[in-house]
Order: structure tokens, then C-alpha cells, then sequence
């Protein structure tokens, strides 16, 4: 009887579940969005409870859809939009409040007074992080202060805090664990001990009682409850999806990098078993710890990319399809003078303004939704060419092609801009769902389904390559103009 891997990709814009082969093929997968909720300006939250129920469902349609049973399900892999913080209760299991979502900004000003402090190369050196309301530490923090009576139950042990990692898999099996790859994403985990860190917990006023445990990314973690599924499936891999996608991206020797073009941009190079030694403004993370050891890879994260064009659809109701954004785009040779810096939630790396604002310059009376529309792909291209340049100036690797993937790698025009705006050639692999097949694959390792790196490594197949197809003045001038678009959003907030 044929068997399979489960992989459960918990995104920011939906639930997704994909079923794999033996031959690291997709054989079927469903989808549930997400609700996104902006109870003010700079705020976003999901509810927990929703993210836990879509997983469910998307993991059962999958199953049905393929006719395959849960005892064919040789290991499930779960990962997960990094950061988002959910607290619930031990003996209830209920959430205390939504999860507040990695692109919320709510806790900007107590980052900023961090840094006043002078607490950024410490944070920096334990952790690999830029001081940014960005990841989960400042998150929790405020949950404990807001939430009325969090902070007594806490101390009472009564509480448990999690990544959305660690919420699914309290929900799946009951237990409270988290990987590396998460933890090194909370702002909490030290890289070099490779523990919780008691100095930050006391900074940041958090209780460890709150804590997940720390477990391999690859390796059987526990069961699913039986009642889920037609039968218990041991649960083999957690990882951050951005670490998964680099691992599907089969970017597993130092130097080797992508970028994943979903909700926002991430691009990510394997630097090896040691954190790299700067990261500038960039972030170092764990990739993945397979037997204790880690890989770690330096990442450039930046907050809208194609969360822009959700926008253009649903905010501006300027089409009613993304796809459709394309079209538009294509109708016109370029962007006539207009740029677009999509900074809706401040701007990540390398720039790290938590005040930025998103700003559409350069317009005139012949402007139409046309050129709108070429200014955004076109934003989200050159996002990419700040963070490459830091990337390559932090590593000392000039990067010679690019791995792309995500909700962004279907439009063939965004590619290409990316190409033009890199000078290199971006490679699209036959499946954009690389997240889910890199969290499929560590799960393969962890239960046995796969023998090793080297059959891993022979999942990745070419798609499609994009080659630059404008001159370096072109690009040069392009870049030009972004770079001062750039400057003029910034800060805008605190206008
Ligand atoms: N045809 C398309 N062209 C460009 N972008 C697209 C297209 N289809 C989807 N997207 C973008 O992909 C993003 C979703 O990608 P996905 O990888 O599913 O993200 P996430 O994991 O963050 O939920 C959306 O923000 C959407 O704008
Ligand atoms: O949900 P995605 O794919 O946009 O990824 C979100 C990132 O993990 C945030 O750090």
C-alpha cells in the first residue's frame, strides 16, 4: 500500500495542506483562508482558534480528496508563519486573546525605547535580531500586560505562550514544544547556547513557566490525537516556513539562497553551522536542527510583497483577481515615473522604520491604474535588490542566481522585474510549494521515508529561468529613484 507525507503549511493568508510521495511528488492539496484582522491602525491579529480549525479541515480534505487513509500517512510535518504570538490556557486550552500577527506594529515605541536603552548589540549578539516590534518577545509582553490578570496567571504557571507552531501542536497531540528555527524567532532563544535565555526572559518580564520545550525540526515529536484522523500519525518535523521553503528550495550548502514571495518577502542564505559573524541589519536565524546540530542561515525580511496586491484587490478594489494585477501591468512598457514603496507596515530589512508608511510617488494626469499596478510589481522587485545587496555585502557572496517560490513566483512578470532589477537570473522550480515540500522532507528524514540529504536534494526541478533583460543604466537609474522613494516614506508615521 502506497504511503505518504502530510505537510501542514500554516500561513499568513491561509491554511494549507499538501500530501506528498515517495518520490517527494504532490499528489493533492487544500486550501482554507484566513480572516485578517486590523483592529486599528498598524494592528493585525488572526484568531487562533480559526488558524487551528482551517488546519484541521484542510488536513481531512486533502485526505478524502486523495482517498488516502491516515494510516498511509507516514509522518506529518508542521509549519508555520513565524513570530505571530498566541498565549493560551493550560486547562482549557483556550486562547487569552487573537494572535497578534509578526506584521503587527502595536509595540514599535517600546522597541524604540529598547534601543534608547542601548540594548540592540546585546539582543543583536544573543540573538541574531534587529530590536523591531517584528518578533514575538515584545509581542508576548504586551499580551501579559493587557490581557486583565495574565501576568498573576502566569507567574502561577497556568498559562503557555507559543509560536503558531507550537499552538498546532498542542492542538494536534497536547504537547508544548517548539524547534530552533521558531524559538530563534521569538527574540528570546540564544544561538550560541542554544537555550531559552534567562537574561532576556527577566528583560522582556516573562515567566519561563510560559515556554514551549525545545525539540529537533526533524525527528517523530508525538502523536496526533486519535480522534483527529481515521488513525494516530506521528507528528516528524516543525520548522518556521521560510527555513522549510529554504530546505525545499534545496539550498543546503552554504551560499545557496532564496527568496519566497508570499504575504511579504524573505530571502534567506544557508551560511553553514555557525551563525554568521555580522549580519549588518539583516537577521541570522536557524534554519533547521537535525540530531542537535544546527544549520543557520542570515535573512532579509521585508513585510508587504504580495500583501501589496491583496491590497490593490481588496483595499482599492482596483481588479477583482490578483492575477489580474498582472495583466494590467503588462498592458503598459513601465511603471511612466510612478513608484510604489509598499511600506503598509513600516519597512523590515534592511531599513528597519517601523514608522515608514506606504507611498506612491511620481504622479501625473496621464497616471492610470495601469502604471498603479506596474509600480507595485515593481516595488516588490526592488525590495528584494536592497535586501540581496545587504545579504551579499554581510556574507561576502555575490549571488549568482536567485531560487524563487511562493503566491508571487505564479506571475511570470513579476520574475522577469525581479530579474531586470537584480542583474542575475531568478530560477522558478516546478513547485512553487516549497514550503510545504521542505516541511514534508524534514518530516521524510525525521520518520525514515527519506534515506538522506542526497534523495532529498533530488526532489528540486527547474520551471522556469528569468534572465535580466534591461541594461545596467536601466537598472541603475531605476534603483536610483526607488532608493529616494525610499527616504521620502520614511518615518512617516511620526509626522
Ligand atoms: N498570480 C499572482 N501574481 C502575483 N502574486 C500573486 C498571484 N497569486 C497570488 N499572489 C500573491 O501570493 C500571496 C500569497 O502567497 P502565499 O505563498 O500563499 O502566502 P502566505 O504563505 O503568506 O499566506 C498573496 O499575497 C498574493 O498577492
Ligand atoms: O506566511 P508567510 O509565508 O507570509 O510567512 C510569514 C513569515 O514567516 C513571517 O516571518
Amino acid at each position: 500500500m502506497a504511503s505518504y507525507i502530510l505537510a501542514l503549511d500554516q500561513g499568513t493568508t491561509s491554511s494549507r495542506a499538501v500530501l506528498f510521495d515517495q518520490h517527494g511528488a504532490m499528489v493533492g492539496s487544500a486550501q482554507h483562508p484566513i480572516r485578517q484582522i486590523f483592529p486599528q491602525s498598524g494592528w493585525v491579529e488572526h484568531d487562533p482558534r480559526e488558524l487551528w480549525q482551517t488546519q484541521l479541515s484542510a488536513a481531512r480534505e486533502v485526505l478524502a480528496q486523495c482517498r488516502v487513509s491516515a494510516s498511509q500517512v507516514r509522518a506529518i510535518g508542521v509549519t508555520n508563519q513565524r513570530e505571530t504570538t498566541v498565549l493560551w490556557d493550560r486547562a482549557t486550552g483556550l486562547p487569552l486573546m487573537n494572535a497578534i500577527v509578526w506584521q503587527d506594529r502595536r509595540t514599535a515605541d517600546y522597541c524604540g525605547q529598547l534601543r534608547e536603552l542601548g540594548y540592540a548589540n546585546l539582543i543583536a549578539e544573543k540573538t541574531g535580531l534587529v530590536i523591531d516590534a517584528y518578533f514575538s518577545a515584545s509581542k508576548l509582553r504586551w499580551m501579559l500586560d493587557h490581557v486583565p490578570g495574565a501576568r498573576q496567571r502566569a507567574s502561577r504557571g497556568e498559562l503557555a505562550f507559543g509560536t503558531v507552531d507550537s499552538w498546532l501542536l498542542y492542538k494536534l497531540t497536547g504537547a508544548h514544544v517548539t524547534d530552533a528555527s521558531n524559538a530563534s524567532r521569538t527574540m528570546l532563544y540564544n544561538l550560541h547556547t542554544q537555550q531559552w535565555d534567562p537574561d532576556l526572559l527577566a528583560l522582556f518580564d516573562i515567566p519561563p513557566s510560559l515556554l514551549p520545550a525545545l525539540v529537533d525540526s526533524s525527528g517523530v515529536i508525538g502523536h496526533s490525537h486519535a480522534e483527529l484522523f481515521d488513525a494516530a500519525i506521528p507528528i516528524a518535523a516543525i520548522a518556521g516556513d521560510q527555513q522549510a521553503a529554504t530546505f525545499g528550495q534545496a539550498c543546503l550548502q552554504p551560499g545557496s539562497s532564496k527568496n519566497t514571495i508570499g504575504t511579504g518577502s524573505f530571502l534567506l542564505m544557508n551560511t553553514g553551522s555557525r551563525p554568521p559573524a555580522s549580519p549588518h541589519a539583516l537577521l541570522s536565524t536557524v534554519g533547521w536542527c537535525i540530531e542537535g546540530h544546527s544549520t543557520h542561515l542570515i535573512e532579509g525580511s521585508v513585510f508587504m510583497a504580495g500583501a501589496t496586491l491583496q491590497w490593490m484587490q481588496q483595499g482599492l478594489g482596483l481588479v477583482q483577481e490578483i492575477g489580474q494585477i498582472e495583466q494590467l501591468a503588462m498592458s503598459v512598457d513601465d511603471a511612466d515615473g510612478v513608484v510604489l514603496v509598499p511600506a503598509f507596515s513600516g519597512l523590515g530589512a534592511p531599513h528597519w522604520d517601523p514608522y515608514a508608511r506606504g507611498t506612491i510617488l511620481g504622479l501625473h494626469r496621464g497616471t492610470t491604474r495601469q502604471h498603479i499596478a506596474r509600480a507595485a510589481l515593481d516595488g516588490i522587485a526592488y525590495q528584494t535588490v536592497d535586501v540581496l545587496r545587504a545579504i551579499e555585502a554581510a556574507s561576502g557572496i555575490p549571488l549568482r542566481e536567485l531560487r524563487v517560490d511562493g503566491g508571487g513566483a505564479r506571475s511570470n512578470l513579476l520574475m522577469q522585474l525581479l530579474a531586470d532589477a537584480l542583474g542575475i537570473p531568478v530560477l522558478r522550480p516546478a513547485n512553487i510549494e516549497t514550503t510545504a515540500l521542505g516541511i514534508a522532507q524534514l518530516a521524510g528524514l525525521g520518520a525514515g521515508f527519506w534515506s538522506g540529504l542526497k534523495e532529498i536534494e533530488s526532489h528540486w526541478q527547474a520551471d522556469a529561468c528569468f534572465t535580466p533583460a534591461i541594461s545596467m543604466d536601466q537598472r541603475k537609474r531605476a534603483l536610483a529613484q526607488w532608493q529616494e522613494a525610499v527616504r521620502r516614506c520614511a518615518n512617516w508615521a511620526n509626522h
